[in-house]
């Protein structure tokens, strides 16, 4: 039961991971540049704020207090001058304060998404209804409105909840109780059984039967009304047991009434209650929430930022002090760092390239949109490799990092730092993000400022020892967390091993080196992309790729592959015979294959095909005896290439349908057939599949495309998913899939296990007139 103890600092240490997993979006720019925007973002005015808010809680008490001695008036402006004018202060106040929020946006739609500012815009809008409105249309007379309203008021007080911001410390005991929330819960939840048990015991022997309790108040004698009145009905008891016998209120009095009853063994077993209830279960919950406010205070130190030191007193004139305390983001001293690494790097830094900015970003909102100026307003990112220690089978190598500099976060809170490529690591999240307590633990420097040089620093020490990096003490980390530290690290090296061992192996070593060679590539193709121009892609769109012999070499390379007997992991759940090109040593070969590939993926795909930042590579193999198609499915990509390297082979026509979560999701639409040198791209989120072979072999090459940015997205986050406008062609069904399968299709001969392991369509949005394949009630759960 209270195996979550153990957690608690883990889930302490872990508590960044919703700012700053996947969605790194939170902390990116919801405000515009203009004067709102700062206006909404300046900590003098979000200071005043907090101040007016905690003084209209106040005013609420003191007019509570109030009205209750004297009388509640109809309406505002018949009560005191005192309490009008403040309420008139509190609405002018709100009221601007919200206007200048709403001015603030970037676009002022996204105010909708934003559930604080909804919660507090219908709180003002209350305010003026009570304030300028309702006084003046007539509606004095609405008491009981006036009463509901006054209730509502007391919805201000919940606006206190920004003083959190402002205090930390405060912000420590309620993680610590949220950490500890369900410790406590199931604590409560045993103290109710095990008063339920005894509630049973104690109301078998002491129920009042018939009499009522009118009739009992009249007894004189105290001894049998003491004991129904405490025993008499299940309520009753639990009600005794629980304040008298737990909480301990009067418990000498309700044990006396007991003994009175001259049935000692009903005394032992209260004593035995009070010591089992009240001494062991909740001093066990002061343990627990002990144990959680520790756990929050070791947890690692917030940044300096959000809790800004007290300020000794200098001689630092007023604008050096200004420039130095806001940390401001200069573009020209980030360049002057990226400089200086790059002229004079650490033994363990090496590839440090330029400051770009990204084509796209996603907005606090999950809102995709290009960066307004970026050249001026960021952000900027830059890519480098950074190695752990030399000795390190699994983090020893030059990993690629690419750190991103917000001017709203950098240099004064943080950079965004993310692992690229495979990196298999318990500490990030899975687009290879660092987490919160990477940003908590992070150097800065005399001025309380984030730099390059330490942020490099940080990313060795977090490689050589993520402990450090987090400032975890060893000896206090949990086993759990040290155990998937571990497991991923053995991950790592066991992948960097095989990719060694290979190398040594290669047919074709160029293929290794990083490098794509332009001869690769089909002319038009090669055309293409040095034009840098969409109307050549377009014209290009149904032509070949990569030139013919690259397929026949790369398919030599792979069939070396298999001959070395080196275990290969399987693309996925769906493909047992395949080779992950990642784990080979190919994966700096396919970066450049996406590179080339990204400027075709932003013409066909804004958004999902734009900004790539991470693949997944794998080749499918098809032949008599070993898979021959694919079932219908959609990929973890946001943009798939899927290119035939041959051999010779009939059939496997590569079905498409609808779009994941569409109306027409398993309508079919399209069908390609594979001709070698070519390739297709669609849409991971496109539900498809491959016919079978009818003879020969096939070998496709698979590049799943990531975009961080894409994923960070609303649109990649919470995709919409609607009913299906009717049954599906049966084409587009899945037996992997899908619950009414088998009403279109014969589940193939060694796939029967599936039925009734699907998903889709999904619970309570079938189309209708749908029918499971099978009664899902009798069919083994997934
Ligand atoms: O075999 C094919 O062409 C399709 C492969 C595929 O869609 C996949 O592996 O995700
Ligand atoms: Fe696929």
């Amino acid at each position: 039961m209270f195996g979550d103890i153990h957690n608690l600092k883990e889930e302490v240490a872990k508590g960044g991971k919703p700012e700053m997993g996947t969605n790194t979006v939170a902390l990116q720019k919801k405000f515009a540049d203009s004067f709102f925007g700062k206006m909404a973002k300046n900590k003098y005015f979000e200071g005043v704020t907090i101040c007016v808010i905690f003084l209209n809680a106040l005013a609420i008490g003191v007019d509570a207090d109030y009205s209750a001695r004297t009388r509640v008036p109809a309406n505002l402006y018949e009560g005191d001058v005192f309490f009008i004018v403040l309420e008139v202060f509190f609405a002018s106040y709100f009221s601007l304060e919200i206007l200048i929020r709403f001015l603030a946006y970037r676009q002022k739609l996204h105010c909708l998404r934003d559930g604080w500012f909804i919660f507090d815009f219908l709180l003002v809008l209350m305010m003026v209804w009570e304030t300028w409105i309702m006084p003046f249309v007539g509606l004095e007379s609405g008491l009981g409105q006036l009463s509901i309203l006054r209730l509502l008021r007391l919805l201000r007080i919940t606006r206190m909840a920004k003083l959190m911001r402002a205090f930390p410390q405060l912000m420590m005991i309620i993680k610590g109780i949220s950490a500890a929330a369900r410790a406590v819960g199931w604590t409560a939840v045993l103290l109710v059984i095990i008063s339920f048990t005894w509630s049973i015991l104690f109301t078998n022997e002491y129920h009042q039967g018939h009499i009522t309790d009118e009739e009992m108040k009249d007894w004189p004698d105290e001894d049998p009304r003491k004991i129904h009145e405490y025993f008499g009905g299940m309520d009753k008891s639990m009600l005794t047991l629980l304040i008298m016998g737990t909480i301990l209120d009067d418990v000498t009095e309700c044990a006396d009434v007991i003994r009175r009853q001259n049935n000692y063994w009903y005394l032992v077993a209260f004593i035995f209650y009070i010591l089992l209830n009240s001494f062991m279960m909740l001093n066990m919950l002061v343990g627990i929430l002990v144990e959680a406010m520790l756990a929050v205070a070791e947890a690692p130190a917030t940044p300096a930022v959000e809790a800004p030191e007290e300020e000794e007193e200098t001689d630092e004139s007023p604008a050096a002090k200004k420039q130095r305390t806001e940390k401001v983001f200069d573009i020209e001293d980030l360049k002057k760092q990226v400089a200086e690494l790059r002229s004079n790097p650490p033994a363990y830094v090496s590839k440090v390239g330029q400051l770009t900015t990204p084509a796209l970003i996603c907005d606090e909102n999950g809102q995709l949109q290009r960066p307004e100026h970026p050249e001026e307003n960021g952000p900027w990112d830059l890519q480098l490799c950074v190695a752990g220690a030399e000795d390190d089978e699994a983090y020893g190598v030059p990993w690629r990092v690419n750190i991103r500099f917000d001017p709203d976060l950098w240099p004064a809170k943080l950079p965004l730092v993310r692992f690229r490529g495979v990196f298999h690591h318990a500490f990030t999240d899975e687009n290879g993000a660092m987490l919160m307590p990477f940003y908590r633990a992070l150097p800065r420097d005399e001025n309380q400022a984030c730099t390059l040089k330490l942020t490099v620093e940080a990313i060795r020490t977090f490689l050589v020892d993520p402990f450090a990096s987090w400032k975890l003490s060893p000896d206090k980390v949990p086993e759990k967390l040290v155990k998937s530290v571990s497991v991923n690290k053995k991950m790592n090296s066991e992948r960097l091993d095989i990719i060694r061992k290979y190398a040594s192996q290669a047919l074709h070593p160029e293929l290794f080196a990083g490098y794509w060679h332009d001869e690769w590539l089909a002319d038009d193709f090669r055309k293409a992309i040095h034009q840098k121009d969409p109307a050549v892609w377009k014209s290009i769109l149904t032509e070949h790729v990569p030139g013919q012999a690259f397929c026949e070499m790369f398919l030599s390379e792979v069939f070396n592959f298999y001959k070395s007997g080196l275990p290969a992991r399987r693309p996925n759940s769906m493909n047992a015979y395949g080779i992950i090109l990642n784990d080979i040593g190919l994966e700096p070969l396919i970066d450049e294959l996406q590179r080339h590939l990204q400027p075709l993926g932003e013409l066909l795909f804004p958004g999902p095909g734009s900004c790539w930042d991470g693949h997944h590579c794998f080749i499918v193999r098809y032949r008599s005896g070993e898979d021959l198609g694919l079932d219908m499915h959609t990929d973890d990509s946001d943009v798939t290439v899927n290119l035939c390297l041959g051999l010779e082979f009939a059939g496997a026509g590569l079905q498409f349908c609808g779009m994941m979560g569409a109306t027409d999701h398993r309508k079919h639409c399209y069908t390609y057939y594979h001709k070698k040198g070519s390739c297709v791209i669609h849409l991971g989120r496109r539900r498809h599949g491959a016919d079978d072979i009818t003879s020969g072999e096939r070998l496709n090459l698979i590049l799943w495309n990531h975009s961080s940015t894409y994923r960070a997205s609303d649109d990649s986050e919470n995709p919409d998913y609607h009913v299906e406008e009717g049954p599906p062609d049966a084409v587009c069904v899945s037996y992997t899939h899908d619950r009414d399968f088998g009403n279109f299709k014969e589940y193939p001969v060694g796939k029967e296990h599936f039925r009734g392991r699907g998903w889709c369509p999904r619970r309570k949005l079938e189309y209708e007139g749908f029918t499971p394949d099978c009664d899902e009630e009798q069919a083994p759960r997934r």
